[in-house]
């Protein structure tokens, strides 16, 4: 039986394929895309111009293989984003955020022509929701943002001894069962105070490349 992080390598490796030379190309956060990062720079450091990332977290780890790193608003286009998922659905609806790089991730993700998603078969799901929802939230709405989320059927939770990259706190929401997420991104995204949320359903994945025991199974 392979182990999680075997799953992530096969997901990882795969996508490689769909990495154009010669190009700067998007990349998430997370311990899927630093393994992904791993083998970019083992296979093809030298073939692609760079990356924009969308977080410090990678940025370091890319900066570390002396893949370079450019600012977004230096870049016209990025034809692929790689990134990993929390939870995924067969619409290549996702949430993402567990590493709370969400709001970044949305930014690059919609720049990306294609947005390819790597993840193990655990993150495949039929509703999403069972992960919480992680969402971004200004530090002065937090008591605003959580009230109106217990109004939408969820229980939020602060993210202890958490400050996003943007210098924000994490609610994360327990309880949601999304069965419309592209409604579910819209009402949160809509309440004051909120920056973003991790439903990743209005751009959602263009690409999956869902590792199972079997082999990596490519769905569109
Ligand atoms: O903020 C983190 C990102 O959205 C990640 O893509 C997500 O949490 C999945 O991470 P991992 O690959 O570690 O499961």
């Amino acid at each position: 039986m392979l182990s999680p992080d075997q799953l992530k390598l096969a997901a990882a490796r795969k996508a490689l394929e769909f990495v154009p030379e010669d190009a700067i190309i998007g990349i998430g956060t997370g311990s899927t895309v630093n393994i992904f990062i791993e083998e970019l720079a083992a296979t093809m450091k030298g073939r692609i111009k760079g990356a924009v990332s969308s977080s410090e977290a990678s940025t370091a780890r890319l900066k570390a293989h002396h893949i370079p790193v450019f600012d977004l608003n230096s870049v016209d286009e990025i034809p692929v984003y790689i990134d990993g998922a929390d939870e995924i659905n067969h619409y290549l609806h996702m949430i993402k955020g567990g590493g709370g790089a969400l709001t970044r991730e949305k930014i690059v993700a919609a720049v990306a022509q294609e947005f390819i998603c790597i993840a193990d078969a655990s993150k495949y799901v039929d509703v999403l929701g069972k992960f919480p929802v992680p969402i971004e939230v200004i530090p002065m709405a937090r008591s605003l943002v959580a009230r109106e989320l217990v109004k939408l059927g969820g229980h939020p939770e602060l993210r202890q001894d958490f400050t996003t990259d943007n210098g924000n706190i994490i609610l994360d929401v327990y309880g949601m069962h999304i069965a419309k997420p592209v409604e579910v991104e819209e009402l949160i995204n809509h309440l004051p105070g909120v920056v973003t949320c991790g439903l990743f359903a209005r751009r959602r994945a263009d690409v999956l490349l869902l590792a199972r025991e079997s082999g990596v199974e490519v769905l569109r």
